[in-house]
């Protein structure tokens, strides 16, 4: 079984869009948005997804998404014919923090053998075994200083080290201000991120926010000689689920 997000109330967050951050942006894709998360960010743009009464954690500031008809439990072969409805041949899977729940997405891929797979992560988890041969991509964004996580759970050092020697593993660090990339260096010095394989996306939920960032992050991004990602779907279709 998956504990998927919901659009509304009962509708598991199952979409077609095109992949609007990071390496395969503008790929049209197939979302999947699976529930609950280990961290807590400030800015985190699916808190709907964590904020639910039991989950403990210190910055879990107010319960205004702490709806049970928030998530919705299916089985995997419900969530494979969902996918398969919508067509195409690229998964995007997401969340909350997708590799929580490791074991019953091996199974929902298994079910989808002709589609690349694509993992949103925070990075903190190590894929599941069964899962991971089956994985393509994964899009791992590693929680800075400002999303309000303590450093030992946001960034374990054991992990950083094996996705920067697992060459499907991108890294796409949200950031939101100047500030912020000296801590991505230190992190891409010590652990040996290759430059091509390091991402900068703004923090932001609003179009102008996005690009007003986007401006002096170029520079920036262009001196490091890292890449820089927007949030293609925020222009598009605003901060709305199931986009
Ligand atoms: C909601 S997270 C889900 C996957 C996983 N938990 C993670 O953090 O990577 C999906 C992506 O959105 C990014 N994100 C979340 N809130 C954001 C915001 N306010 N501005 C920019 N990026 C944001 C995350 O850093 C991550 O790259
Ligand atoms: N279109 C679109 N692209 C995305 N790329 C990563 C997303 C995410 O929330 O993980 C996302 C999303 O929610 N929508
Ligand atoms: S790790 Fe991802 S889902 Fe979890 S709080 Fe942070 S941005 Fe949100
Ligand atoms: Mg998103």
């Amino acid at each position: 079984m998956l504990t998927l997000a919901t659009t509304t109330p009962g509708e598991p967050e199952i979409f077609a869009s095109l992949q609007g951050e990071g390496p395969s942006l503008g790929r049209p894709s197939v979302f999947v948005r699976l529930s609950r998360c280990n961290l807590a960010c400030h800015w985190c743009d699916t808190a709907y997804t964590w904020r639910f009464a039991g989950d403990n954690r210190p910055h879990r500031d107010n319960l205004a998404f702490d709806r049970a008809d928030n998530q919705v439990t299916l089985d995997e072969a419900e969530v494979a014919a969902r996918i398969g409805a919508l067509g195409g041949n690229r998964l995007v899977v997401t969340g909350g923090e997708p590799l929580l729940q490791g074991a019953a997405l091996a199974r929902l891929v298994a079910l989808l053998p002709a589609m690349h797979v694509e993992i949103e992560t925070n990075g903190t988890v190590a894929p599941h075994a069964a899962l991971d041969p089956q994985v393509h991509q994964y899009n791992v964004s590693p929680k800075l200083a400002h999303s309000g996580n303590p450093a030992d759970l946001a960034l374990p050092p054991e992990r950083l080290a094996a996705w920067a020697v697992d060459p499907r593993a991108f890294f796409k660090f949200v950031v939101a201000s100047p500030d912020d990339l000296a801590e991505v260096r230190t992190l891409a010095e010590r652990h040996a991120f290759a430059p091509d394989r390091v991402f900068i996306m703004p923090e932001g939920t609003h179009p102008s926010i996005l690009t007003e960032r986007l401006r002096w992050l170029a520079p920036l991004v262009l001196a490091e000689g890292w890449r820089i990602t927007d949030r293609l779907h925020i222009h598009l279709y605003g901060d709305t689920r199931g986009t």
